[in-house]
């Protein structure tokens, strides 16, 4: 059985002792501030459309971007429709699917090609889904995920069929293992790429930047901001490697260090 270190909220609350909590920022206008959202902003649920959105957390978000000077993107494994549906009616700047689809503070859209072998593997994977009692496929345009967390046990099968499909043949795809979940997205993007990327232009441009995240997905991006001599905080309460510079130990600790960051700014 595959182990979920990343969120087992049953562990002592007490965060490694060599992972300190980040300084909370008291200028604004130095940090460009990149957040996940599943396990970061929002608590895990059940499964992805189970998730609860905080009511008082789409305005704060949006008055953090607005005291940022807009600096602020949101940086996930979410399709960009999705995380519209979340935050609606506020439209957040968003890297979604890992980085394979980009929505600029001007609204433009970047994406990566849809893999033409996708619509096939998806097919098969429906028919291991639909085989295997508990798992769940989640469809999105450029990739596609097969959830595990109603039947933890098959983990290690689920990641090995995925591998199979996707690394025996050219497919122009990648395996993204996660949270009780191995995902597939498209090859060469990152959400480091994503954040390099916003890191190009205003308002972002010649800032620092701030990475919150909590899952695999989320190292690239701290390897982002580490290199451009940003901050990095890692979410949860395991001691598995990270190259996160700091940690917070849950959704709620995020929720609330962010609103500590609003405070110091606005008082
Ligand atoms: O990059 P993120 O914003 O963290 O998104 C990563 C994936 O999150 C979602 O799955 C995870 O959260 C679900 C809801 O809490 C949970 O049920 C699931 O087990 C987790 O893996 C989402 O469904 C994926 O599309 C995202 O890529
Ligand atoms: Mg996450």
């Amino acid at each position: 059985m595959k182990m979920d270190l990343a969120e087992d909220m049953t562990r002592p609350s007490a965060p490694p002792s060599d992972m300190p909590l980040p300084a909370v920022p008291r200028d604004l206008s130095r940090w460009a501030l990149f957040l996940d959202i599943d396990g970061t902003l929002l608590d895990i649920a059940p499964s992805p459309d189970a998730v609860r959105i905080p009511p008082d957390l789409p305005g704060m978000l949006d008055t953090l971007r607005e005291q940022a000077g807009g600096a602020l993107a949101l940086v996930t494994g979410r399709e960009i429709r999705k995380v519209d549906e979340f935050f609606a009616p506020i439209c957040f700047p968003v890297a979604g699917v890992h980085g394979a689809e980009l929505r600029m503070p001007d609204g433009s859209r970047k994406g990566t090609p849809i893999s033409p072998a996708l619509p096939g593997i998806i097919s098969e994977l429906q028919v291991f889904v639909d085989a295997n009692p508990g798992l769940l496929l989640e469809r999105k345009a450029r990739a596609v995920a097969v959830h595990y967390r109603q039947a933890p046990e098959l983990g290690d099968e689920v990641e090995a069929h995925v591998r199979l499909l996707v690394e025996t043949q050219e497919t122009g795809l990648e395996v993204q293992p996660g949270k009780m979940v191995v995902e597939i997205r498209p090859h060469g993007v990152d959400k480091g790429r994503a954040i390099e990327l916003f890191m190009e232009d205003a308002p972002y441009a010649g800032r620092l930047p701030l990475v919150i995240g909590d899952d695999w997905t989320d190292e690239a991006a701290f390897r982002t901001a580490n290199a451009r001599g940003g901050v990095s905080i890692r979410v949860g309460r395991d001691t598995r490697p990270t190259e996160a510079s700091a940690r917070l130990l849950d959704p709620t600790a995020v929720r609330a260090w962010l609103a500590s960051v609003l405070e110091s700014v606005t008082v």
